[in-house]
């Protein structure tokens, strides 16, 4: 395809030069640049990508998007001050055709249950529709993982285009707050997006909340587009922020909650296997058995509800479609019933207030006690850890505080931080190992218990060490969780 182009299809002015470029191709790495390839070179956060200039053109590289101060020789020098941006808008006509109706959301928790939801509920609508996000891309064939939230810009594209070209027409994305301040997912028309909330995490990335909160905004702000619609969950402390976001950049408003304007929750009562929502939408109350409990899954379906309905949904049908939801692999999965009748949750929850989500989705469920398994990851916010600790600690009635990804820290400081935050139940241990503090809990947990293993949900590894010493050992709680119960009847 050529350059010149492409530039214009994104509105971009690259002189004549550009005009007589022939482009094969896009990539970040240089290790992946081909005769033809256009290189965006990227000041990281490990390195910097400008130092890969000289062997990505060595390789074939026709054109190098970097920052004006890169030095280019013998390729096109695209420059910008923000390359990511100008490379993600100059790469996206090269990947067209795309899915047709594209959403994105956003948030601090949910978002991986959103654009499952709103998958499922395309799919029932009869549309062909696939999701990507921390799962991976999942279609209703099949799920491939592709290992990040928001997978890097080139992945994302090339998904997309893959996608359209199987005849996929929906897609719903998950916009994480690293790649949206990276620009890993600008390119599509994106018709609508969604915000969930917001509360701690990620501050070893983002320097404050409200720094987070503004990377997150950049959704409504810039990548949804002009006349697309802004779906929020109202009943957040961040949701009126994130109203005045969406009402001055002009996007169509839709509320969902109990504060919600467009879909309403009137009341919620949960059942043995779900919960009975009261709505009103569009005028009329309706009622509407979810099959997932907890109120964090009612919020998300109401969201992924709202992006449905924004994306050109029947109301009415799409409200009625929340009663065929199936559950969401690692939220709130229940992975085994010990031999005391005892049922273990595997769920994703890995800042506090998640923590405190999956707590209280269990609460009405619990006969007996609560038994919580948590760890924090390592080389990520520290700072969450002991508020997890607490948020476990003010929920449960047993704690054991274990390992998750520890990656490039000593596992035992950061159970020691996690410890730090638990001041409140008086039933607390440490177990080193993730394996022996499933199988501490399961032994533990009698008729009436419920055990709660917090942190890992879909994950299939244990991450441990960093760099060249980095290695993903196996593991997977819901089936440790099930071969904790086999090997204690
Ligand atoms: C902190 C962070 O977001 N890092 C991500 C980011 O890396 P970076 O741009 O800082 O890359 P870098 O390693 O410093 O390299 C700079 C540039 O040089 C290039 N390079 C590098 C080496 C080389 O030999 N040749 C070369 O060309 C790289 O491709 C890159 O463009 O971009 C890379 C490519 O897209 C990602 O793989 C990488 O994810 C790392 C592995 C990671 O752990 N990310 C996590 C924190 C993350 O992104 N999580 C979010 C949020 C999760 C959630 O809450 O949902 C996610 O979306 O998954
Ligand atoms: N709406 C919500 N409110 C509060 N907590 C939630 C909500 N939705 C999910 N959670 C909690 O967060 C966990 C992760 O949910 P999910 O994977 O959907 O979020 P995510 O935003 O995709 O997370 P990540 O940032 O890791 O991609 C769940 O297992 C649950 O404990
Ligand atoms: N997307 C999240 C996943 C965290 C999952 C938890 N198991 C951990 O390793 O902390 C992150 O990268 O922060
Ligand atoms: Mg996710």
């Amino acid at each position: 395809m050529n350059l010149g182009l492409m530039a214009k299809v994104a509105g971009l002015e690259l002189g004549a030069q550009a005009d007589g470029i022939n482009v094969t191709g896009f990539a970040i790495d240089n290790r992946k640049v081909a005769p033809g390839t256009v290189f965006g070179a990227f000041p990281g956060s490990q390195v910097n990508g400008e130092d890969f200039i000289p062997a990505a053109i060595a390789a074939g590289a026709v054109a190098v998007v970097a920052r004006p101060q890169a030095v280019v020789e013998g390729a096109l020098h695209i420059a910008s001050d923000e390359p990511r941006r100008l490379f993600a808008h100059l790469a996206a006509p090269f990947f067209e055709p795309m899915p047709d109706v594209v959403v994105a959301v956003t948030g601090t928790n949910g978002k991986t249950s959103c654009v499952e939801m709103v998958r499922q509920l395309w799919h029932v609508a009869g549309f062909s529709a696939a999701s990507i996000g921390t799962l991976g891309v999942t279609t209703a064939q099949e799920s491939v993982s592709t290992g990040l939230t928001t997978p890097d810009i080139v992945t994302f594209l090339s998904n997309l285009h893959g996608l359209a070209r199987e005849g996929v027409s929906h897609v719903a994305y998950e916009a994480s707050s690293h790649g949206l301040s990276q620009f890993r997912n600008e390119g599509p028309r994106v018709v609508a997006g969604a915000f969930t909330n917001l509360s701690r995490d990620h501050l070893d990335y983002h320097a404050t909340m409200e720094a987070y909160f503004a990377a997150k905004m950049r959704l409504f702000d810039e990548v949804v587009g002009d006349g697309g619609t802004a779906v929020i969950w109202a009943d957040d402390a961040w949701s009126e922020a994130a109203i005045g976001h969406a009402r001055a950049r002009g996007l169509k408003l839709m509320t969902v909650g109990g504060k919600g304007e467009t879909i309403r929750l009137l009341s919620r009562t949960p059942t043995q296997l779900g919960q009975v929502l009261e709505l009103e939408c569009e005028g009329a109350v309706r009622k509407v058995t979810l099959p997932l409990i907890g109120a964090y899954q009612a919020a998300n379906a109401l969201v992924a509800a709202g992006l449905v309905i924004a994306s050109g949904g029947d109301g009415a049908r799409t409200l009625d479609a929340l009663g065929r939801l199936a559950p969401v692999r690692g939220r709130l999965e229940r992975a085994a019933i010990n031999r005391a009748g005892a049922p273990v949750y595997v769920d994703y929850a890995h800042t506090p207030d998640a923590i405190e989500a999956a707590i209280a989705a269990l609460r009405p469920h619990v006969g007996g006690r609560l038994i919580t398994v948590l760890g924090a990851g390592g080389d990520r916010d520290s700072g969450k850890r002991g508020p997890m600790g607490a948020a476990a600690c003010a929920g449960s009635d047993m704690v054991i505080v274990t390992d998750d990804n520890p990656r490039g820290e000593d596992a035992g400081l950061i159970r020691a931080a996690v410890m730090a935050g638990c001041t409140i139940a008086s039933d607390v241990r440490e177990v080193a190992g993730r394996r022996a503090a499933i199988a501490a809990a399961v032994s533990a947990a009698g008729a009436g218990d419920i055990v709660l293993v917090a942190g890992k949900g879909h994950e299939q590894g244990q991450i441990v060490g960093r760099g060249e010493a980095m290695r993903v050992l196996p593991f997977d709680d819901v089936q440790v969780a099930r071969e904790c119960v086999g090997e204690l009847t």
